[in-house]
């Protein structure tokens, strides 16, 4: 009867078109809670750091593994564009994957509930979010349209109601948000809560409203879960975070390199915030929606904010160069595909950044290496990147 029960599991939406790619100096215990949602899903592993060390990944998951040995073994010389030490290394599992999605996470990201006190199928919301159009050229004041319970409201444009194709979904995160080095300093225990339904183990309501009263007191505490999936209008740039993030890989693949970050480069933890970048300037040129909001996860883990700010110092000072350098570029209209829109803007990265730091004519170059490693893993005969699958019985 249990055999009959299992094998009437439903299909997950897109089951075979979606890797789940996950970066990871840990054991992956965190996949436990995360089974009933990934367990019929493909899990691409990037383990990064010290190859020789035995990842622990629970049993029962269908999944390759790549260490550095791997990433220098498939790409060769090319591997320099993969970052080593730092949750860069990702867009490794981005390139080998076949898939025509894909969903990134971190180890340290838990199942969130929802005000209701649910558990949220955060891979379930990013597909709902793929799958449906984006309204990047009109804004509508109630969010998504296309999600349940909402529509366009009065005076939005009948002829751009169909929409944009949607390229990106960007989720967001419950407990610990991510804040940057500065900001961590000045709000350490500043929490991104839903309510304090988990008190109710420990306090009743009159010790709650204390508790509550007390940090109120000393601290902001904010409590955001909002309700919300958002298309970022046209024009506009964001900070992608990579730890929850899905994205349309045949779409837009190829500009979701996360840069050189970690060991032997003067920056770290800026790889999304770069490929956000990249990515939002050709998703605009390209007339692609980027959505953001819904699903949340729970992010368990505040990464040490010292070491965090040495590794963001230039990010921070930098940032306020190439913002404005994203912001006043145009790429030409003869960039009719991802790869060349991505070739140009590493040109005129190269050109106008490389100015403000040499550290950006290397990543130029690594921009370049990063397409040439993609065409040469996903052109029709292109070379074989398969680990060994890992599945456990
Ligand atoms: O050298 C490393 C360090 C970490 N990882 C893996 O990357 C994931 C994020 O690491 P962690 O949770 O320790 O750092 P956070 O500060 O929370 O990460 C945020 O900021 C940096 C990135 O942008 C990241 O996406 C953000 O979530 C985790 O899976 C580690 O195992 C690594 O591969 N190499
Ligand atoms: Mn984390």
């Amino acid at each position: 009867m249990a055999q009959l029960y299992s094998s009437m599991k439903p299909t997950p939406m897109l089951k075979d078109e979606l890797d789940i790619v996950i970066p990871t100096i840990r054991n992956l215990d965190f996949l436990e809670m995360w089974r009933p949602f990934f367990e019929q899903y493909h899990l691409i592993i990037v383990q990064d750091g010290d190859p020789s060390r035995t990842i622990n990944i629970p049993k029962g998951f269908d999944y390759e593994l790549y260490n550095r040995n791997d990433i220098n073994r498939i790409l060769g010389p090319k591997s320099s564009c993969i970052s080593f030490k730092d949750s860069a290394c990702r867009c490794f599992g981005y390139m080998v994957s076949k898939k025509k999605y894909i969903y990134t996470i971190d180890d340290d990201c838990f199942v969130a509930k929802d005000p209701s006190g649910k558990e949220i199928n955060a891979l379930e919301q990013h597909i709902k979010n793929l799958l449906t159009p984006s309204t990047p050229h009109f804004f509508n004041t109630l969010y998504d349209p296309y999600g349940d319970g909402a529509d366009f409201v009065r005076g939005y444009p009948f002829s751009m109601r169909e929409g944009a194709i949607t390229a990106v979904s960007h989720g967001l995160w419950l407990n610990i948000p991510d804040y940057d080095a500065p900001t961590q300093l000045v709000k350490p225990l500043e929490r991104n809560s839903r309510k304090f339904d988990n008190a109710h183990l420990f306090l009743n309501d009159e010790e709650i409203n204390a508790y509550v009263l007390l940090i109120g007191l000393v601290f902001v505490v904010i409590c955001r879960y909002v309700d919300a999936v958002m298309t970022i209008p046209k024009g506009t740039l964001f900070p992608m975070c990579g730890m929850n993030l899905a994205f349309d890989r045949e779409l837009i693949g190829p500009a979701m390199y996360f840069g050189l970050m970690g060991d032997g480069q003067p920056i770290g933890r800026y790889d999304d915030m770069w490929a956000g970048w990249c990515v939002k300037v050709i998703c605009d040129h390209m007339g692609w929606g980027v959505k953001t909001g819904l699903p949340y996860i729970w992010h368990s883990k505040a990464s040490n904010p010292f070491v965090n700010l040495r590794k963001e110092y230039n990010g921070i000072f930098w940032q306020e160069e190439a913002i404005p350098f994203f912001q006043s570029l145009t790429l030409p209209k003869e960039c009719t595909s991802v790869q060349q829109c991505y070739m140009e803007l590493a040109k005129l990265v190269k050109e106008k950044l490389g100015k403000m730091d040499p550290y950006f004519i290397k990543l130029a170059d690594g921009m370049v290496t990063w397409i040439e490693a993609w065409e040469e893993l996903n052109s029709p005969d292109g070379i074989e990147a398969k680990a060994p699958n890992g599945k456990d019985e």
